[in-house]
Formats: structure tokens, C-alpha cells, sequence
């Protein structure tokens, strides 16, 4: 390296270096400070990535409303969380609230409840949901109608029944955990693919309206995730698939996909793709060449009915 070399470009890298840790670290302590203290209602409390986010959350020092439909879990995990502390600062007892996200009457009430356990909500984490397996010949309407209720109509009502206190305060965060199937849709998924697409639209709408109220929006679309989801899985007859997928098996771990949802919310991020690479190009092939994506599916398709068929 010569010596313009040396007194120009060194200084200026370093220079660039400093400014940009000097960035994260900032990033870091607004971070801390906006979830430190914050209200945060986690649907879907009782298991899997639910369960991990009021892990994190809580161990940032937010003050949890914590629900779901499973009231032993929901005690369960109250009480692992109240005996629980961080080396960062204090933290609260969480509040629970139970309800099922087909009920438009029990979303109501909840909302109310939620309301009034601190007085106000800074984030909401739509997070509960339900998957579906079958083929759309095969599948009962029934089935269709209670995949939307559960993974789109029960949030958008329990957002829009948060939504005026927020708008009131001024302030306000409302997460969507969607799913990559949000952004593709893959066969003998229709219904929940269905959902998740509704969501991200609904979601999407929702973060330009609020804008000018200061509400911010997140939508959040994880690949496969080592949870009960597929057990849980409703099928094309209305019955419960009961079966752990090699894929979901294979999945990232709950608690690390909780970090990131962490991160992202904690950064006000306002769409989040949390995929590996294929998958990830996937969505671009979708949008920039549809006509080989829809013959990868069809081939996808092909393949599934065979080896169901064998
Ligand atoms: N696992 C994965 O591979 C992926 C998951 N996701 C999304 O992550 C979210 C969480 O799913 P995950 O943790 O994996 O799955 P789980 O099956 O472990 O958790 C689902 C949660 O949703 C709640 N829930 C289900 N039905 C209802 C209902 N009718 N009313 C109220 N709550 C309900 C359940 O609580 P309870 O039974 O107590 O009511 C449970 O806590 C979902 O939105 C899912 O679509 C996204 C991408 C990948
Ligand atoms: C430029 C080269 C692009 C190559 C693209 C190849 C196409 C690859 C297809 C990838 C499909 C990924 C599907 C991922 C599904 C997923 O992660 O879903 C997450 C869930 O919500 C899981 O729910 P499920 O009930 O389906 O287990």
C-alpha cells in the first residue's frame, strides 16, 4: 500500500467503521428503551414461537398480556415468568387473558380485559394461528371459513377493538406474524396460504392508514419452525392432522425466531422476510418470472399426490 493510499483511504474506512458501530449501538439503546416497560399483548401465548416471544419480551422488561385458550399453559407459564429475572433490569408479572379467536363476542370482551390489566397497549403480537393440510377438491368450505377466522378475521377484530386507544394515545405498535406462505402460496396449503395472503394485505393497508397517527405496522413471515404447528394442523375434513412434518421438525428453533421478532419489532422494521435463501427467491421468482414459479408448484404438486397415491 502506498503512502496516498495509507493517508487517505485508512482514515476514511476506519472513519466509516466508527460511524457505523456508533450507529448500531445507538440502534441497541433506542431498542432497549422502546421495549423496556411497554405493554405488549402475545396471542397464542401457549406454545411454540407465542410461548418464546413472552420469553424474550418479558426478559426486555415489557409488561405481558399474555393469551391464548389454554388456561393450564397460560397459568404454567405466568407463573414461570413471575418467578423469573434478568440481569438487565426489572421485570413484571404478566397478565393473562383467555379467549378463542373464532368467537367475534369473546374478542370483544377480551379486547375490554386486555384494556384494562395496564390501561393501554403499546404492541400487539397477533401471533396465534392454525395451519391446514388437504387438497382444495377434497376440502370441506367449513374447514376454509375456520382457517380465515382463526389466522385473519380474529386478528383484524382484535386489532381494530385495540385500534381506537392507540389512535387516541397517539402511539401504538401492531404486529403480524404472517408466514413466507403470506408471499407464496404452495399446494395443499390453500387455506392457510389464503390467510396469511389476506393477512399480509390487511397488515399492509392498515401501516399506510396509521402513519400519520405515529401507529407503527410489522409484518413478520417465517420459513418452517420446530413447533406443534403441523400437529395442530387442521385437515381437508375438519380433523386434526396430529402428525410433527419432517420440514417443521427441521425448522429453526422457536426461541431464536423470538430474538428476531424481537430485533424487528424493537427496530420498527416494517416487513420481515425470516426464510432461508431458497425460499427467500422464491418470493422474487414469483414476482419476476410467475410462469416458472407456477410449473415448479404444479411439478411440487405432481410429486405430493404420488407419493400420497403410493
Ligand atoms: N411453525 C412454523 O413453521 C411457522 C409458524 N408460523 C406462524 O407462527 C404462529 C405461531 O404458530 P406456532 O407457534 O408455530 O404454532 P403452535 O401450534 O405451537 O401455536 C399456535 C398458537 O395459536 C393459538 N391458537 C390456535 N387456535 C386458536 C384459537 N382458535 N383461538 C386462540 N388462539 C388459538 C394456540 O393457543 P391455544 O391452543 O391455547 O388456543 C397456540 O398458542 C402462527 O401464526 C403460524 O402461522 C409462521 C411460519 C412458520
Ligand atoms: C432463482 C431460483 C429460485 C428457486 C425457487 C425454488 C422454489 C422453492 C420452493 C420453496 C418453497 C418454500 C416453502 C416454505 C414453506 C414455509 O416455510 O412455510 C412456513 C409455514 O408457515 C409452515 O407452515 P406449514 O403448515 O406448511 O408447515
Amino acid at each position: 500500500m502506498d503512502l496516498v493510499t495509507q493517508t487517505a483511504i485508512l482514515p476514511l474506512l476506519f472513519g466509516c467503521l466508527g460511524i457505523f458501530s456508533l450507529f448500531r449501538v445507538l440502534q441497541r439503546i433506542r431498542s432497549r428503551t422502546y421495549l423496556r416497560n411497554a405493554v405488549v399483548v402475545v396471542t397464542g401465548a401457549t406454545s411454540g414461537l407465542g410461548r418464546e416471544c413472552a420469553r424474550v419480551f418479558h426478559a426486555a422488561g415489557a409488561k405481558l398480556v399474555l393469551c391464548g385458550r389454554n388456561v393450564t399453559a397460560l397459568e404454567a407459564l405466568v407463573s414461570e415468568l413471575a418467578g423469573s429475572h434478568t440481569s438487565q433490569g426489572q421485570t413484571h408479572k404478566p397478565y393473562m387473558v383467555t379467549f378463542d379467536l373464532t368467537d367475534p363476542g369473546a374478542i370483544a370482551a377480551a379486547a375490554v380485559e386486555i384494556l384494562q390489566c395496564f390501561g393501554y397497549v403499546d404492541i400487539l403480537i397477533n401471533n396465534a394461528g392454525v395451519s391446514y393440510r388437504g387438497a382444495i377438491r377434497d376440502t370441506i368450505v367449513d374447514v376454509d371459513r375456520r382457517v380465515m377466522e382463526i389466522n385473519y378475521f380474529g386478528p383484524v377484530a382484535l386489532t381494530k377493538a385495540l385500534l381506537p386507544s392507540m389512535i387516541k394515545r397517539k402511539r401504538g405498535h401492531i404486529v403480524a406474524i404472517s408466514s413466507i406462505q403470506g408471499k407464496i402460496s404452495i399446494p395443499f396449503r390453500s387455506a392457510y396460504a389464503a390467510s396469511k395472503h389476506a393477512t399480509q394485505a390487511f397488515f399492509d393497508c392498515l401501516r399506510a392508514e396509521m402513519e400519520q397517527d405515529n401507529i407503527e405496522v410489522t409484518v413478520i413471515s417465517p420459513g418452517y419452525i420446530y413447533t406443534n404447528l403441523s400437529v395442530n394442523a387442521v385437515t381437508a375434513d375438519g380433523s386434526r392432522y396430529g402428525a410433527l412434518d419432517k420440514n417443521t421438525a427441521q425448522g429453526r428453533s422457536p426461541a431464536e425466531v423470538a430474538q428476531d421478532v424481537l430485533a424487528a419489532v424493537g427496530k420498527k422494521k416494517k416487513d420481515v422476510l425470516l426464510t432461508d435463501l431458497l425460499p427467500s427467491l422464491a418470493v422474487y421468482l414469483r414476482i419476476l418470472a410467475p410462469g416458472i414459479f407456477f410449473r415448479i408448484m404444479a411439478s411440487r404438486a405432481k410429486r405430493e399426490q404420488k407419493s400420497k397415491n403410493s
